[in-house]
């Protein structure tokens, strides 16, 4: 079985401060991932220092960016390099997520630039894609997602898209405290995994962690993480609060334990 892996976005909350203080009790809950399990989370650009510095007591704990330039510098008033991020010492970087598609003019060509920036500079990119509500009523959402990963794996080598992670995250389930049924999201992380097969092999398919997320919480991450091509969550509100994040980190772990 495939590790799972368990991620916060925090998205724009936490200060340094708050990040100090959330690593603090976190760490009294666990000391190391359980086996089969990694951990990250991704605070803003101004807590990155904060969150490495207190993740190192952690094992398995890593921490990524929310955003990144795909250029390496340049007049991009407000935009940060993938070298800046990787001077805090977060490893990994979320790109293309659909808040950032929405409001930020964030286009399936960014996302590929973004997504091969961050490769090339040595960082573990997380692909976003998702459908809207819309879309799924229409009974588009298997397109929607199939272009999205064509764009976003444009040009990536198949020794290039093992190290990167992919997160399904419908937009009608983010923030809304709507989730996608555990049968909703296998159909479509199994579809996904069928794309990444015919994008590159099998073999390759088999190696990318595909995460769920969408108002994942410590009440349903255990059904949804029990399916089996969901390899994890990308969290959102559930991953600001230090015993939600560790109750589903500790699902994983179980689920490891069980089937691994
Ligand atoms: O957007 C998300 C993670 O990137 C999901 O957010 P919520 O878990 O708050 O719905």
């Amino acid at each position: 079985m495939r590790p799972f892996l368990i991620a916060g976005n925090w998205k724009m909350h936490m200060n340094a401060d708050e990040t100090r203080a959330f690593f603090k009790t976190f760490e009294g809950m666990i000391s190391a991932a359980p086996a089969g399990v990694n951990m990250l989370l991704c605070p803003t650009f101004t807590s990155l220092n904060a969150a490495v510095d207190a993740s190192s007591k952690i094992s398995g704990m890593h921490i990524g960016a929310q955003n990144l330039h795909f250029e390496d510098k340049g007049a991009f008033t407000g935009e940060i390099t993938a070298e800046m991020i990787k001077e805090t010492g977060a490893s990994h970087v979320i790109i293309g997520h659909s808040e950032r598609r929405q409001y930020y003019n964030e286009t399936d060509e960014t996302v590929n630039k973004k997504a091969v920036k961050s490769l090339s500079a040595g960082l573990t990119p997380v692909v976003c894609v998702g459908e809207y509500l819309e879309e799924r009523k229409k009974d588009a959402h298997f397109d929607v997602v199939k272009n999205q990963l064509a764009a976003a794996y444009a040009g990536i080598s198949a020794e290039d898209a093992v190290k990167t992670v992919l997160a399904y995250e419908p937009v009608w389930a983010i923030g809304t405290g709507e989730t996608a049924s555990p049968e909703q999201a296998q159909e479509m992380h199994a579809f996904i995994r069928a794309e990444f097969t015919l994008l590159y092999d099998a073999d390759v398919a088999a190696q990318i962690p595909v995460l769920y997320g969408g108002s994942m919480n410590a009440a349903n991450a255990e059904e949804l993480l029990s399916q089996e091509d969901v390899d994890g969550g990308l969290i959102g509100g559930a991953s600001l609060k230090p015993d939600s994040f560790h109750q589903i980190v500790t699902f994983a772990g179980e689920i490891y334990a069980k089937h691994g």
